[in-house]
C-alpha cells in the first residue's frame, strides 16, 4: 500500500513539474522570438567553450525586455546569434518565423538587413563616418530598394522622433555619443524591423545620456511598436522595463515582471517580483546567494504541498551549515531566506518522493 501510495505522489509530483513547465515557456506560436534549449559552443586552439548551455526565451511581439548576467554569462553570443551574425550549435532559435539555424546565407543577409536592427555599443562601430547623420540613416534602405525621395523623408522622420532632426548634416565626429547613439537607433529602425536587438547601448555613456539612448529605445518600441531586446549592465535601464531576464551560465536563470498596481487608497505603485525560470523539462536555477546561504551542493529534497513545491538541504548541508555556524563564520541566521515553515520539512531519513506531503 505505501509503495503504492509513494508512487502515486510521485508520479503527481512529475504531472505537476510537467504541467508547471507547459505554462510557464510561452508556446512557439506566442513569442515573436522563441529560443528552445539554445546552444552555442566555441571551439578555439582545442578548448570548447560552451557558451550558451541550453538557453530558453520567448519574447512576445511588441515587448522590450532586458537582458542582465554577469561577464561571460552569455548575453552577447545570444544576441549575435538573434541577429543572425552567427549561428548555433544546437538547440532551436526563431524570430519572426525565420528558423535561424537552417537559413541559408542568402536568406541570412535578407534576415540581418529587413527583420532585425542592430545597436552596438561602441558608438563608433554603429555609424560610417564619411556620411551625414541622414546619410546613414537611408544607406540600410538602398539595400532593400525604397525610393531616394522615400528615403530621404523616412531618415527625417527618424531623426525626429528620436529627437536629432538637428544633427542631419553633421558627421558622426561632430556629434556628442548620446546623439550618435540616438542617430544609430533611427539607423537600425531604417527597414522597419520586426526586432531591435540593443549590445550595451549606454555602456559608454554617463547616466543623463543613458537615459536619453534608453528614451529613444522605448519610442521605438512604443511608437514603431517594434519588438525590442536590449543587454545591459545597467540597473537603472534595466529596472524601466517590464521584464528583464537574467542569464547565467548559459542559461536564463531568472525573470523580474514589474507592473503598475493601484493600492487600495488608489495610489498607483510600480511592483516588482522576481522569478525562477523553469524550463519545459522542468529544470530551474536556484539562485547562488539561497544556494550558499543554507550549504546547498549536490542534491536538495523536495517536498509537494497544495500551492508551492519545498526546496530543502540535505543531511550533509544541514551539517555543513550548522559547522559553520558554530565556527562563527558569520552566517549566523539558521532558518530558510524564505518559504515554507521548518515544520514542512520532509524526515531526514526518507526520500525525496517520501517527501511529497500534499496533494497536486
Ligand atoms: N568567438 C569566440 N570564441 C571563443 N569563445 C568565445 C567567443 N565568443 C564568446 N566566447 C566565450 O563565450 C562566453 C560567453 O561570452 P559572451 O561574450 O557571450 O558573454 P557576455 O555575457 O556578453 O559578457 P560581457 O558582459 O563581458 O560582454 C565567454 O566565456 C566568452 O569568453
Amino acid at each position: 500500500m505505501a509503495v503504492h501510495r509513494q508512487r502515486a505522489e510521485a508520479q503527481d509530483l512529475e504531472q505537476l513539474a510537467r504541467r508547471a513547465a507547459a505554462a510557464a515557456v510561452p508556446r512557439r506560436e506566442e513569442g515573436l522570438v522563441v529560443c528552445e534549449n539554445l546552444v552555442r559552443i566555441f571551439q578555439t586552439e582545442g578548448v570548447e567553450v560552451q557558451a550558451l548551455q541550453g538557453l530558453d526565451l520567448a519574447v512576445a511581439q511588441g515587448e522590450m525586455i532586458a537582458v542582465i548576467g554577469a561577464s561571460g554569462s552569455g548575453k552577447s553570443t545570444l544576441l549575435g546569434i538573434l541577429s543572425g551574425q552567427d549561428v548555433p550549435t544546437a538547440g532551436s532559435a526563431e524570430v519572426a518565423g525565420h528558423d535561424l539555424l537552417t537559413m541559408k546565407r542568402r536568406d541570412r543577409l535578407g534576415y540581418r538587413r529587413t527583420t532585425v536592427g542592430f545597436i552596438w555599443q561602441q558608438t563608433a562601430r554603429n555609424l560610417l563616418p564619411y556620411l551625414t547623420a541622414a546619410e546613414n540613416v537611408m544607406l540600410p534602405m538602398t539595400y532593400t530598394g525604397v525610393k531616394r525621395s522615400q528615403r530621404r523623408a523616412r531618415a527625417e522622420e527618424l531623426l525626429d522622433l528620436f529627437g536629432v532632426a538637428h544633427c542631419r548634416d553633421r558627421d558622426p565626429d561632430e556629434l556628442s555619443g548620446g546623439e550618435q547613439q540616438r542617430v544609430a537607433v533611427a539607423v537600425a529602425n531604417a527597414n522597419e524591423p520586426r526586432v531591435l536587438l540593443a549590445d550595451e547601448p549606454t555602456g559608454e555613456l554617463d547616466t543623463a545620456t543613458s537615459d536619453e539612448i534608453f528614451a529613444a529605445l522605448r519610442r521605438a518600441n512604443e511608437d514603431l511598436g517594434v519588438t525590442v531586446v536590449v543587454v545591459t549592465h545597467d540597473a537603472l535601464v534595466s529596472e524601466q522595463v517590464q521584464r528583464t531576464v537574467r542569464i547565467r551560465n548559459g542559461r536564463t536563470s531568472t525573470e523580474v515582471l514589474r507592473r503598475v498596481e493601484t493600492g487600495e487608497d488608489g495610489v498607483e505603485a510600480l511592483t516588482a517580483e522576481e522569478y525562477a525560470v523553469l524550463d519545459r523539462n522542468g529544470r530551474l536555477q536556484l539562485p547562488a546567494e539561497y544556494t550558499e546561504h543554507l550549504h546547498m551542493r549536490k542534491r536538495v529534497r523536495l517536498a509537494l504541498e497544495n500551492d508551492h513545491i519545498g526546496v530543502w538541504p540535505d543531511a550533509a548541508a544541514r551539517q555543513a551549515k550548522s559547522e559553520a555556524e558554530s565556527a562563527g563564520s558569520g552566517d549566523v541566521d539558521s532558518g530558510p531566506i524564505s518559504g515554507p515553515t521548518p515544520e514542512a520539512q520532509p524526515d531526514a531519513n526518507s526520500s525525496a518522493a517520501d517527501g511529497v506531503s500534499g496533494q497536486a
